[in-house]
């Protein structure tokens, strides 16, 4: 299994990251020098690479700082000229050169496994929505497929109870896991969540990444935490995807905004990985995220299947 997680670190001059909405445009500027970075129009029905330009921060953007340490940079990626990096909007992700093929033509159910045996056995690549119960991983799926009810969600927590897979354009699965952290289901429908998904992330050889869902409208919960710690110390490659991002957009009551209860989690969870892992804010209401997070996995997964 290809390890994401132990890249190698670089230098750490701060860079920032503008967030607002208005743009739709990836900037990334050095603060010391001004100097533009190429950015990346991350276009709502296209996910291309072909449309970058340069643009200067306005002086009332909204920042978020990241320092280069802080950056993911898949394998393979050239960081010898800063000019041509480009970071995915809302996350720390910077593009590589497998980035392509990231538009979804077509999406189907395929089956519900219960053990990872039981999982399709074709050996396309996959990636893996995990978290908590009433995160959001059925409705991730169906915002990045833009199917209203591909994947069953509900407002109670529990709804997904196996392991579900979903065969995208012939060559991809993306895969919606039961939930965590919710014992109120009625016994013989609650299957021993960590049982069976923690042999699936063990021995799953086709496994790109595991998808960490993390709720950013409220702060971290202990058991997200044990549960990236877990992810960590098994080497397993991890991305986390920040949901529910369209809640609390001002602050109120002293009660956080989603993007510090997204730089508190990276904080708490630092201590368990060699280097920073992947992270990307989402939110299935707005579709906020989602070509992000489709051009994320078409580099991870096109750099899987040539190596
Ligand atoms: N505001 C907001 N609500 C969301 C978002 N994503 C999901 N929800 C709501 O959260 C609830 C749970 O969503 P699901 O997608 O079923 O959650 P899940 O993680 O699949 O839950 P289990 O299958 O029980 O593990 C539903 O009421 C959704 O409408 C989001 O991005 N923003
Ligand atoms: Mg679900």
């Amino acid at each position: 299994m290809m390890l994401l997680t132990n890249l190698p670190r670089l230098y750490t001059p701060i860079i920032s990251v503008p967030h607002s909405s208005l743009y739709s445009h990836l900037l990334l500027l050095p603060k010391a020098t001004l100097v533009p970075f190429s950015s990346i129009l991350s276009h709502a029905s296209k996910s291309t690479l072909t449309t970058s330009h340069s643009l200067l921060t306005p002086s009332e953007e909204p920042q978020v700082e990241i320092s280069l340490e802080k950056l993911f940079i898949p394998p393979e990626t050239d960081t010898g000229s800063l000019l041509s990096t480009r970071i995915l909007k809302g996350s720390n992700i910077v593009l590589s050169k497998y980035a392509s093929s990231a538009q979804i033509e077509q999406a189907d159910f395929v089956k519900s496994s219960t053990t990872t045996e039981q999982c399709p056995s074709d050996g396309l690549p996959e990636f893996a929505f995990v978290g908590r119960s009433n995160v959001g991983k059925s409705s991730l799926v169906n915002s990045i497929v833009r199917r209203k009810k591909l994947a069953l969600t509900s407002k109670k927590p529990g709804k997904t109870q196996c392991i579900n897979h979903f065969r995208i354009n012939d060559s991809w699965y993306l895969v919606d896991l039961p939930g965590y952290g919710y014992a109120a289901a009625p016994k013989e429908v609650r299957t021993d969540w960590s049982k069976f998904t923690k042999d699936y992330f063990l021995n799953r050889s086709t496994l790109v990444s595991v998808f960490l869902l993390v709720d950013a409208s409220i702060p971290a919960k202990k058991i997200d935490l044990e549960y990236a710690s877990w992810l960590g110390q098994n080497q397993i490659p991890m991305t986390l995807v920040f949901t529910k991002c369209d809640k609390r957009k001002r602050k109120k009551n002293g009660v956080k905004r989603a993007e510090e209860n997204v730089e508190d989690f990276q904080g708490l969870i630092r201590e368990f990985f060699d280097a920073t892992p992947p992270w990307i804010m989402t939110s299935s209401v707005t579709n906020q995220g989602r070509d992000e997070i489709l051009l994320h996995m078409a580099q991870l997964r096109n750099y899987w299947l040539k190596h």
